[in-house]
């Protein structure tokens, strides 16, 4: 784990910096945001500590723009939720109050470790592929991962690279669809100071970057031709040359290569080499959809909702059988991807210590979200509906399924059949506001985090909120709300 400290986190560094190391991170240390973008462009890292007098919303877009996909996690004197929140709302993972306790620091660390290391299964199907990447991963053939989009072609390659010699060098990864064609290039392979317009200080490409580690290519077969050459020859030689550079420079690398298209296919069509296919596809490992792998459904909706339960503060929940049956009757178009933001829902939606099928909502065919119960689709999502919202709100205190949990004696099934009458009778247009009202509560107002949970466009979302807004419903302000 290589980590970034930025800032002198308020005379704490030195303690941070030691609990840091303890637990096996590599610390280096920048005062401000120009250095530390140019460690960024020299070293990479896998975790920023930010101090929160530095201009964290300047930070953000900045990493953004220069393509680097790490946590932000901020650091600030006390626990004031405003500051906690202002750091969030700007795009901070996490916020650690100062002094650094060692068990927080820890806590971090293994958390960004364990989002690269989460690799669940239970079912025959994914442990036979299972048992082939562990056959493989220790040798150094290139690896191509297939299957649909959302099936955890990313969290395979990490658990190859987890089980490979490599393991504890870097692991690097490029997605070679969500970077503009013309930077892809500067991206994998770097650039002198001054190679183009833009290129204001030499940067490392991704190569040099997982130099000793593993390069994942995601998304291979939406690369250009001309920089497949490039790559095959990057590849072979095993010499990158970096944009503006007039000497190559050597690496020594592992590639995985991920892709939810045919590959075959393209390079039948022309537009993906056939010699770099051969190269990439020493070893195929596809991963099934999350259709053909019931027992996985079970397994991984568990550990969502132990996950997301944690994250929002909220004790862990039992699934119930009827809610079982509705997730594995579902198709999960989506897959994995599909299945952690329908367990984020319910976990928000469940109002007692078990998640039934009243908390499920599915999107249906036109996207919209649909509430099941018990293993059905009950009712689809319509577009709002007029009403009075002085009256709505009310109602929605007096009943809402989401209200405050109150003690009850009743047996797991009674409970469910009594959050289902709490909803029967409302419209699901009201219970729809009520969802994304309460949702944005829990990300403090942050929409796009919301419009994710959601399963929701953010653009949907925002027409939605302004509509809120227009029949007088109190929608959350970003910073607002509980978390
Ligand atoms: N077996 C698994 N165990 C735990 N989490 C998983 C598993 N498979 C997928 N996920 C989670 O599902 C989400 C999607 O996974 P991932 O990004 O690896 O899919 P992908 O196939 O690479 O998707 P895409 O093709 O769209 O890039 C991630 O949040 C990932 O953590």
């Amino acid at each position: 784990m290589r980590l970034l400290i930025v800032g002198t986190l308020d005379g704490q560094l030195g303690a941070a910096s030691r609990i840091a190391m303890n637990r096996g991170a590599q610390v280096t240390h920048a005062n401000d945001i120009e250095t530390a973008l140019s460690i960024l462009r020299s070293k990479g890292a896998d975790l920023l500590m930010v101090e929160i007098s530095v201009d964290i919303p300047n930070l953000i877009p900045r990493l953004k723009a220069e393509h680097f996909a790490l946590p932000v996690v901020a650091c600030g004197i006390g626990t004031d939720p405003k500051t906690a929140a202002a750091a969030i709302r700007s795009g901070a993972k996490e916020y650690i109050p100062l002094p650094p306790e060692a068990d927080m620091i820890a806590a971090v660390l293994q958390a960004v470790a364990e989002d690269d290391q989460n690799f669940i299964y239970r079912d025959d199907v994914m442990k036979n592929v299972a048992a082939l990447a562990d056959q493989v991963a220790p040798s150094e053939a290139s690896i191509m991962i297939t299957g649909e989009s959302g099936t955890g072609k990313e969290v395979m390659a990490r658990y190859l690279h987890g089980k490979s010699r490599r393991a504890n060098l870097p692991f690097v990864a490029v997605n070679c669809a969500a970077i503009p064609e013309n930077l892809l290039e500067s991206e994998l392979f770097g650039h002198e100071k001054g190679a183009f317009t833009g290129a204001v200080a030499k940067r490392i490409g991704k190569f040099e970057e997982a130099d000793k580690g593993t390069l994942l290519l995601d998304e291979i077969s939406e690369m250009d031709v001309r920089l497949q050459a490039k790559l095959l020859r990057a590849i072979q030689e095993r010499q990158i040359d970096r944009v503006g550079g007039s000497k190559p420079v050597d690496v020594d690398i592992r590639i995985i290569a991920t892709s939810n298209r045919n590959l075959q296919e393209a390079v039948k069509e022309g537009t993906f080499r056939e010699d770099l296919f051969f190269r990439l596809n020493v070893v195929n490992l596809r991963v099934p959809p999350l259709r053909e792998r019931p027992k996985d459904i079970e397994a991984l909706a568990q550990h969502f909702s132990d996950k997301y339960a944690e994250v929002n503060q909220m004790g862990k929940k039992a699934i119930t059988k009827s809610a079982f049956e509705a997730l594995t009757h579902h198709s999960w178009p989506g897959n994995v991807r599909e299945l952690e933001n329908a367990m984020h829902r319910a976990v928000l939606l469940a109002s007692g210590d078990e998640i039934g099928p009243e908390a499920i909502m599915l999107p249906d065919a036109s996207g919209n979200l649909t509430l099941t119960m018990g293993g059905a689709t009950a009712a689809s999502a319509p577009e709002m509906t007029g009403g009075n919202p002085a009256n709505l709100a009310s109602e929605t205190a007096a009943t809402g399924a989401w209200a405050a949990n109150e003690a009850s004696t009743a047996s797991p099934s009674q409970e469910e059949d009594a959050q289902t009458a709490n909803l029967v009778g409302r419209t699901v247009a009201e219970v729809e506001r009520d969802l994304i009202i309460d949702t944005l509560k829990h990300c403090i107002g942050n929409r796009t985090h919301a419009a994710n949970i959601l399963g929701i466009s953010i653009r949907t979302l925002r027409n939605k909120l302004n509509q809120y807004q227009t029949d007088g419903i109190n929608v959350p302000q970003p910073g607002e709300g509980v978390r």
